[in-house]
């Protein structure tokens, strides 16, 4: 704590917004919530991930206070993420807590198998934006991908969250030999739901840099593909955005996550807080710092520390895993 203790007198400058020396804003932060799941993803973890000790979990005014003080510096954006965000125990408290902060956005990553739980809680603190897992529509291949059996729950829960009207995105990992086949019966699906669907690249992190090389398809692959069957219109998308976007002539929107074959780490806005309390500025980095228990001014030396740890170029692949990190 010594190097922080001599910063007491400094009083930071509240008013500076957070810019990398690229001119990279951090104005999204994602939000770990547990690093438990009730899935087993083959590319996220193994059966017999371990998972941390709940002790040192960052308690709620922790996460209110990070989020307000980052939100001073210019974060705009919040995603809960985890794990799965939906299985801590304290979600509604942790959702009240950053739901009345002054955010332009707060969206939440999720499986989906409990949805339908929260739809209140999500609704009543201005979560709208749910990114939902959705690798295949098929019982026995969901259930290969995932080691669970909760294909139905997911799209009654799907279902359910769109006739009360939040706005959807669908995240499917596409693998080649494992569900490619069924890309065009998800783009029909999310069509019908008037959801949009993102095909992710499967990127090499954690778990999956086992099989990434065996199962990987690339986004331009899956785009020839679909342009056989479609006439698919660019639309345009924020210069932070993780995916590139069309709209189809059956009426979807088909978004592309080409972290491995395009990486869009020059106009990265994302830093990530994993439920442990380490803050990172990039997904694919082990490094970050560890802020929990840090009083308000030594977080604030560790917010400006952080600007210069954002790689430049992508990261090859990272040893942690998905679920651990924050997702
Ligand atoms: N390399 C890299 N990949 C990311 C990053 N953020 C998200 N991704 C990829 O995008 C996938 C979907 O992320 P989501 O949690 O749905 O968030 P998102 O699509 O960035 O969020 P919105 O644009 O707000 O919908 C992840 O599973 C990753 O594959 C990032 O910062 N770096
Ligand atoms: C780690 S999960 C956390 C949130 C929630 N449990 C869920 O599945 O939506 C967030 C996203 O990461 C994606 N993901 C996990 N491992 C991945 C990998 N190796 N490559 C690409 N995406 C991955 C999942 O598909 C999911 O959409
Ligand atoms: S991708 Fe999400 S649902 Fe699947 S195991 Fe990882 S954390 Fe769980
Ligand atoms: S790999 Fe790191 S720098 Fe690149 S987009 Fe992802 S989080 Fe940002």
């Amino acid at each position: 704590m010594f190097s922080f203790l001599c910063l007491v007198e400094l009083a930071l400058p509240m008013s500076q917004t957070l810019v990398d020396s690229y001119g990279r804003r951090i104005r999204k932060l994602r939000v770990s919530l547990t690093d438990q799941c009730n899935l087993r993803c083959h590319y996220c973890m193994p059966v017999d991930a371990t998972f941390l000790n709940q002790s040192t979990y960052l308690s709620c005014q922790e996460y209110g206070e990070i989020v307000g003080e980052l939100i001073e510096f210019g974060l705009e954006e919040v995603r809960l993420t985890g794990g799965e965000p939906l299985l801590r125990s304290n979600f509604a408290e942790i959702a009240r807590a950053i739901g009345q902060l002054k955010l332009k956005k707060i969206g939440l990553t999720t499986n989906g198998i409990v949805l339908d739980r929260h739809l209140d809680t999500l609704r009543e603190n201005n979560i709208l934006d749910l990114n939902v897992s959705l690798d295949s529509l098929n019982v026995k291949t969901f259930r290969e991908i995932t080691h669970g059996n909760y294909l139905k729950i997911i799209l009654r829960n799907l279902e359910l969250a769109h006739h009360q009207g939040f706005k959807i995105k669908l995240n499917t990992v596409v693998m080649r030999g494992i569900n490619d086949q069924e890309i065009f019966d998800l783009i029909e699906y999310a069509k019908q739901w008037d959801m949009e669907i993102r095909f992710l690249e499967i990127m090499r992190i954690g778990y999956a840099c086992q099989q990434q090389e065996r199962t990987f398809i690339s986004a331009q692959e899956l785009l020839t593909k679909i342009q056989q069957k479609y006439n698919l219109k660019p639309i345009q998308s924020a210069l932070d955005a993780t995916a590139f976007r069309y709209s189809t002539s059956c009426g979807g929107v088909i978004g592309f996550i080409a972290s491995e074959s395009q990486p869009f780490c020059g106009h990265c806005s994302r830093w990530r807080l994993s439920v442990d309390g380490t803050l990172r500025a990039c997904l694919l980095k082990n490094e970050g710092v560890n802020i929990r228990n840090f009083s308000p001014l030594e977080r604030q030396q560790v917010y400006w520390q952080l600007l210069g740890m954002k790689p430049y170029l992508r990261p090859p692949e990272v040893s942690h895993a998905m679920h651990q990190i924050g997702g």
